[in-house]
C-alpha cells in the first residue's frame, strides 16, 4: 500500500508540471476531453446493453415494429461508438505527443543545463543510462499514465453502472431451484465478483513469474545489446589482440541467457493461455448457467433480460478483473516512474551541487585575471587533492602546470571551469571571461568537419575561408578542402590529427584564457613547438596554461607551477625557473 501511494506520488510529481506549464490550456483541455469521452463511452455501452434487452425480446415476440425501430437505434448507437471511438484514440495520442514533447524538452534542457549532465556521473549512478530515460521511459510513462488513468475511470464508472443493472435484474429473476426460492438479494453480483475474483486470483497465481520473466528477457537482451556495441567502439582493439574468438564466446554465452529466459517465458505462457483461454470460454456460459433456471424453469424472464444479463455479466467481471490484473501493468509503471523520479532526483542533486555555497564555486574577479585565493579541491569522497594559495594566472600570460600523474591536475583545471565541485574555497573569474579547456583527446561530433572544428560555435558564425587558413596552419593542409564532408571525426582522425583540430578551434574562437590539458602530448616534439608557436602569434592576448609532462614545453612558458606533496594531497607552488618564451 505505501508502494502505491509513494508511486502516486512521484507520479503527481512528475506529471503535473506539464499541466502547470505553457502548454497547460491544450494538455487540460485534452485530458478533460479524454475524460468525459470515457464517461460517454461508458453511458453507450449502458445504453447497448438496455438495447440488447430490447432487441432480444423483439426477435423472442417475432415483434416486427419494435425490431425495426431497435435495428435503427442500433445503427445510431453504433455510428456513435464508432465515431466516439476514432477520436478517442485520435486525442489520447495527440495529449501522449504534445505531452512527450513537453518532458523531453524539460528534460534535454535540465539535463544539458551547466555542466549538470556531467555533475550527475559524479553524483552516483542513480540515473544511469540518461539515454534510456529521455527517450524509453518519457514515452512510456506519458502512454501508461494515460491508459491506467483512463483504464481505471472506465473499470469504476462501468463497475459502478454495470452492478446497479445486474441488481435490478437479480430482483427480477428470483433463483428458484427444486421449487424453492434461494435467490439472495443481487446474487448476480455476487456470482460476477465471485467469478471475476476467482479467475483473477488464478491467472495471477500461474502468471506472476512471467513478471520477473519479462524482466529479466529486457534486462538479458539490453545486456547483450550493451556487448555487441562494446565490440564495435573497440573493434580495432579487439581485432588488433586478435580477441575475436573471445567475444564470440562471450556474446554467444550472452545470448544464450536470452535464448534460456524466452523458454522460460514460452513454457509459462503455454500454461498461462491454457487458463485463460478455458476462462474466457467459460465466461460465456457462466451467466447463462446462473440465469438459466429463471428463464427455463421459473419462466420469471425473456431472452431479452437473459442476454442483457450475460452482458452486465461480462461487463462487471472485466471491470473487476482490471483492477486485479494491472498489478502486472501497474509493475512496469512502477519501473518506469522510479526510474524517472531517480533521474530527477539526479539532476536536482547535481544542481544542489553545484549551488551549494560550502563546495568550489565561482566569484567574480575585480581584475583581469583568474584568482585561486585559497582552493581545496577534494575528491568525491571527501579526500583532499589538490590545493592552491594565492595562485593567479595574469591576461597574456602562459604558465606551464607539472606534477606527478594522478597527483590532480586535470582535477583542477575542472575546477576552474566551473564542473567539479568538491572541494572549497572560490575561483574567481573576470565577469563574462571566455575560457577554453582543450583535453588529450578533443570532443569532435558526428557531422561535417566545418562543424566540428568549430564546436561549440555555430557553423555560421566562422565563414569557410577562416576554417580552411587555420586547419592550413595547424598542420591539416589535407583537410582544409573537406569541410562539408560528414564523418565519425573521433573515429577518423588520428590522435595527433585530433589534437591539431582542437588547437585550429582555439585560434577560431579566441579564448581570453586557454587551458592545454596534455592537448600536443601525442604529437614529436617539433610539431608541438610549432604549435606552441602559433598559438603565440595568433592569441597573443590570450592566457595559456598547459599541463604536460615534456621538459620542452618550458621553453613556450615564462611560469611554471608545480604540484608538489603537501601532507595527504598536493599544494601548487610556483617554481623557481623563468625562461622566457
Ligand atoms: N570522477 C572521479 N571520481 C573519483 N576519483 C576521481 C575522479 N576523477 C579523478 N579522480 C581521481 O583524482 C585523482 C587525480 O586525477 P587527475 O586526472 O586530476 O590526475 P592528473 O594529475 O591529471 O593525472 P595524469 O597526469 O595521469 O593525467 C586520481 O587519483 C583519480 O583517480
Amino acid at each position: 500500500m505505501n508502494n502505491i501511494r509513494s508511486t502516486l506520488a512521484s507520479v503527481w510529481r512528475i506529471a503535473k508540471p506539464y499541466f502547470n506549464s505553457e502548454d497547460k490550456w491544450p494538455g487540460r483541455i485534452l485530458l478533460a476531453t479524454l475524460i468525459a469521452m470515457e464517461l460517454v463511452s461508458v453511458g453507450l455501452d449502458v445504453l447497448i446493453n438496455q438495447w440488447r434487452n430490447r432487441f432480444y425480446t423483439a426477435l423472442q415476440d417475432k415483434d416486427w415494429d419494435t425490431f425495426k425501430r431497435e435495428m435503427l437505434v442500433f445503427c445510431m448507437l453504433a455510428a456513435a461508438a464508432v465515431v466516439l471511438g476514432i477520436y478517442q484514440l485520435y486525442l489520447n495520442q495527440w495529449l501522449q505527443i504534445r505531452w512527450r514533447n513537453w518532458m523531453t524538452s524539460k528534460y534535454l534542457r535540465e539535463w544539458v543545463h551547466g555542466a549538470n549532465h556531467y555533475r550527475m556521473q559524479l553524483v552516483g549512478d542513480a540515473a544511469d543510462n540518461p539515454d534510456q530515460r529521455i527517450t524509453d521511459d518519457i514515452k512510456l510513462f506519458v502512454g501508461q499514465t494515460l491508459a491506467i488513468g483512463i483504464g481505471l475511470l472506465n473499470a469504476v464508472v462501468s463497475l459502478a453502472s454495470f452492478v446497479v443493472i445486474l441488481w435490478g435484474l437479480s430482483t427480477i429473476l428470483p433463483l428458484v431451484l427444486f421449487g424453492v426460492d434461494i435467490s439472495i438479494p443481487g446474487y448476480l453480483v455476487w456470482g460476477a465478483i465471485i467469478y471475476a475474483v476467482l479467475g483473477t486470483a488464478l491467472t495471477q497465481w500461474i502468471g506472476s513469474p512471467l513478471v520477473n520473466l519479462n524482466f529479466d528477457q529486457q534486462r538479458l537482451e539490453a545486456d547483450f545489446r550493451f556487448n555487441l556495441v562494446r565490440v564495435r567502439e573497440n573493434a580495432e582493439q579487439i581485432a588488433l589482440l586478435k580477441g575475436e574468438s573471445a567475444e564470440r564466446e562471450r556474446l554467444s554465452e550472452r545470448f544464450g541467457r536470452v535464448i534460456g529466459n524466452w523458454y522460460g517465458i514460452m513454457s509459462r505462457t503455454k500454461r498461462l493461455t491454457a487458463f485463460t483461454g478455458t476462462y474466457a470460454q467459460a465466461a460465456v456460459v457462466f451467466p447463462f448457467a446462473l440465469a438459466g433456471p429463471a428463464y427455463f424453469v421459473s419462466k420469471t424472464v425473456q431472452l431479452g433480460a437473459l442476454i442483457q444479463i450475460a452482458e452486465a455479466f461480462g461487463k462487471v467481471q472485466d471491470a473487476l478483473s482490471f483492477f486485479i490484473s494491472a498489478y502486472r501493468t501497474m509493475a512496469e509503471w512502477r519501473a518506469v516512474v522510479a526510474r524517472l523520479d531517480g533521474f530527477e532526483g539526479s539532476i536536482a542533486a547535481a544542481e544542489k551541487l553545484a549551488d551549494d555555497p560550502a563546495s568550489i564555486h565561482a566569484k567574480p574577479a575585480s581584475g583581469g585575471e583568474i584568482a585561486l585565493p585559497q582552493l581545496l579541491v577534494k575528491l568525491p569522497n571527501g579526500a583532499p587533492l589538490v590545493s592552491a594559495n594565492r595562485i593567479s594566472f595574469r591576461p597574456g600570460e602562459r604558465a606551464l602546470v607539472t606534477g606527478p600523474s594522478g597527483a590532480g591536475k586535470s582535477t583542477l583545471f575542472r575546477a576552474i571551469a566551473g564542473i567539479w565541485p568538491y572541494g572549497n574555497g572560490a575561483i574567481e573569474i573576470p565577469a563574462n571571461a571566455t575560457l577554453m579547456m582543450l583535453p588529450q583527446r578533443p570532443y569532435l561530433p558526428i557531422g561535417s568537419l566545418h562543424d566540428a572544428v568549430v564546436y561549440p560555435g555555430e557553423a555560421a558564425q566562422f565563414d569557410a575561408k577562416r576554417v580552411r587558413d587555420v586547419l592550413t596552419a595547424v598542420g591539416l593542409p589535407q583537410f582544409s578542402t573537406r569541410l562539408d564532408e560528414e564523418a565519425h571525426w573521433n573515429r577518423m582522425l588520428s590522435l595527433g590529427e585530433q589534437q591539431r583540430l582542437g588547437i585550429a578551434r582555439a585560434l577560431l574562437h579566441v579564448p581570453q584564457f586557454l587551458f592545454l590539458d596534455e592537448a600536443t602530448a601525442s604529437l614529436d616534439e617539433p610539431s608541438e613547438a610549432a604549435l606552441y608557436r602559433l598559438i603565440d602569434e595568433e592569441l597573443p592576448k590570450t592566457t595559456v596554461v598547459s599541463i604536460g609532462h615534456r621538459s620542452t614545453l618550458d621553453a613556450f612558458h615564462q611560469r611554471s607551477i608545480a604540484l608538489v606533496r603537501d601532507g595527504d594531497h598536493f599544494a601548487l607552488r610556483e617554481a623557481a625557473r623563468v625562461t622566457a618564451s
